[in-house]
């Protein structure tokens, strides 16, 4: 069935003052084990909209992460949001952490991949890839919480390229959302799936939703923005999902 809501007036996901309020810094584990890059690469689910990496992260990696992040002060989102915001019931936690944003891209085979990927799909990303999102986002939902139906938009956000302090700044945009999971069915997870709906064709007429399932390790990459696709994250019905969010960047 096709979802009701019509694109204008679906609600997007731009950030609230109240999760700027954050604490300086994490101890994020080291991202280690990791596959190399040549055991890895991107699928694409739907063409220039959804691709995925499966085992970005090892297992291992990910409990690591859980354990470590169940310290973090999550906050529950309030069940109102404000208008034009996406209901989302989930417990979050938001900080910019450019160095963490850094190691997740060049430390891991994200960078070789959605460059390589670029080369192949001119144009994939929208514009000159610079890396991730410092902005990073945990999310943990417990049986009942979900994310409601939503628009994600792109984002203007300004970085250092390097990890140097003195690094120039550069001007960016964000062009395609990146969800890493943490959990699935192996884990305990049930529901939570990351659900798609494309656009009717024709007046009342709506293609199947696409499903994503969770999988541990697995990135789930899909285009935001002007041609965001409508989508969601569906219930959890039991267990725990655990989620790191950021985007990828382009120069603006
Ligand atoms: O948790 C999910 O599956 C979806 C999250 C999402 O849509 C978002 O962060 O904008
Ligand atoms: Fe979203």
């Amino acid at each position: 069935m096709a979802p009701k809501i019509k694109r204008k007036s679906a609600p997007t996901t731009k950030p609230v003052s109240e999760e700027a309020q954050q604490p300086p810094t994490v101890n994020w584990p080291p991202l280690t084990p990791l596959l190399p890059s040549s055991d890895l690469s991107i699928r694409t689910v739907v063409p220039s909209q959804i691709l995925t990496i499966s085992s970005l992260w090892p297992s291992k990696l990910c409990n690591m992460y859980i354990s470590s992040l169940s310290s973090l002060p999550l906050t529950t989102t309030p069940a109102g949001p404000k208008r034009g915001l996406a209901l989302r019931v989930n417990d979050r936690f938001q900080i910019s952490d450019p160095t963490f944003a850094e190691k997740l891209w060049s430390g891991t085979a994200l960078k070789e991949l959605v460059l390589e990927y670029a080369a192949a799909e001119q144009g994939i990303w929208g514009g000159e890839v610079v890396g991730l999102n410092p902005n990073i986002r945990v999310y943990r939902y417990r049986p009942g919480q979900f994310f409601d139906r939503h628009f994600d938009d792109s984002n203007d956000v300004a970085f250092a390229t390097s990890s140097s302090r003195d690094a120039e700044e550069v001007k960016a945009r964000t062009t395609w959302t990146l969800l890493l999971y943490l959990t699935d069915r192996s884990t305990g997870c049930v529901g939570g799936e990351t659900v798609f709906y494309p656009e009717a064709k024709k007046k009342g007429k709506g293609e199947e939703p696409v499903v994503c399932e969770l999988e541990v390790g697995m990135v789930l990459l899909h285009r935001h923005g002007r041609e965001c696709m409508l989508h969601e994250g569906r219930e959890v019905t039991q267990g725990e999902k655990w989620v790191l969010r950021s985007d990828i960047c382009v120069k603006r």
